[in-house]
């Protein structure tokens, strides 16, 4: 099958900054993968490259086998962006943008899809207002439209939920979700690591220009063994049977890192006995951004 998106030691310099470092990632049609990192990892850089706005100092990228240099027209027709930035023409309506991007990509009667857009974007009432007078969040939402008029089977989103309400993240995700169970391949970048974990199924980890972690979101979730245990007591201090469990402590609010269910019995009967009083216990599984933060954490240590 050829991949959605094929990148081979991929490089890009800025003078002495190194953005990108000689990375490797093949992403197959039909995947929801995220790709993670903190500010300055190199992913607005990657998704420049892949849509043929910023040049590369080495290596490959293709979209469904087209190189974005050598086969630019045809993969860019694969491909769409929603880019980070707000960018717009303050000239046209809202619909007005949408037949016009449709022109870049040749396509003359795409009506219906523009309206169905629209409708999903919840941009239908503002189909004739002017781009300049919409909010932030709803030009956000026309960028998401303008990277989708050409039904692209590539669909990267580079932070799309930045500055859009509760509401519409919700219709957002579940128009996206809609596209992904159509057979498009989508790529997510964004900093609500709870969003991708929810959606995504695949996770790459960008770090300082390098992948520092390729997995599945199972695997890569579940690469954290163990729990914590989390809980209020009456006092500051840790019954004596507890002090030396591995955890950390805010005031009362106590946590302990558990391995497995026989330990959150151990801890509790230690506690009944020490007579301290416990007021509120919670049990936290691991998630994605304990995960990052620990990744973040390594690669720093590792790198020092
Ligand atoms: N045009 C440019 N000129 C010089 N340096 C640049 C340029 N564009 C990006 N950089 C640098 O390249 C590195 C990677 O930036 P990039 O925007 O790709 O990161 P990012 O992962 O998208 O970050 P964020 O999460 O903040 O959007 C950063 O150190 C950035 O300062």
């Amino acid at each position: 099958m050829t991949p959605a998106i094929e990148i081979q030691r991929l490089g890009k310099c800025y003078g002495a900054l190194v953005a990108l470092d000689n990375v490797d990632l093949v992403i197959q049609p039909g995947e929801f993968f995220a790709l993670l990192g903190p500010n300055g990892a190199g992913k607005t850089t990657l998704i420049s490259i892949l849509a043929g706005l910023t040049r590369a100092s080495h290596g490959t990228a293709s979209v469904m086998g087209y190189d974005v240099l050598s086969g630019y027209r045809e993969a860019r027709k694969r491909l769409g962006v929603v880019p980070q930035e707000l960018v717009y023409d303050p000239f046209f309506t809202v619909r007005e943008t949408l037949v016009i991007q449709s022109g870049y990509f040749g396509l003359k009667r795409n009506d219906v899809w523009i309206d169905e857009i629209l409708h999903h974007l919840d941009l239908t009432e503002k189909a004739h207002a002017n781009v300049r007078a919409l909010s932030g969040g709803m030009k956000r939402r026309l960028l998401i439209a303008q990277a989708l008029v050409h039904k692209p089977p590539v669909i990267i989103l580079d932070e799309p939920t930045a500055g859009v309400d509760v509401d519409l993240r919700q219709s957002l995700w579940q128009f996206i979700r809609q596209l992904n169970l159509q057979g498009h391949t989508i790529v997510l970048t964004t900093h609500y690591l709870e969003e991708a974990e929810a959606l995504c199924n695949r996770v790459a980890v960008l770090k300082q220009g390098k992948i520092i972690a390729l997995d599945s979101m199972h695997n890569l979730v579940h690469s954290t063994r163990g729990y914590t245990l989390e809980f209020r007591l009456s006092s500051e201090k840790l019954p004596s049977g507890l002090q030396a469990w591995p955890g950390k402590q805010d005031g009362c609010l106590h946590s302990l890192k558990i391995k497995d269910s026989s330990e959150i019995e151990t801890a509790l009967s230690i506690l009944r006995e020490s007579g301290i009083q416990v007021f509120d216990i919670k049990l936290l599984q691991p998630d994605l951004e304990s995960v990052f933060m620990k990744l973040m954490e390594a690669d720093s240590a590792g790198s020092a």
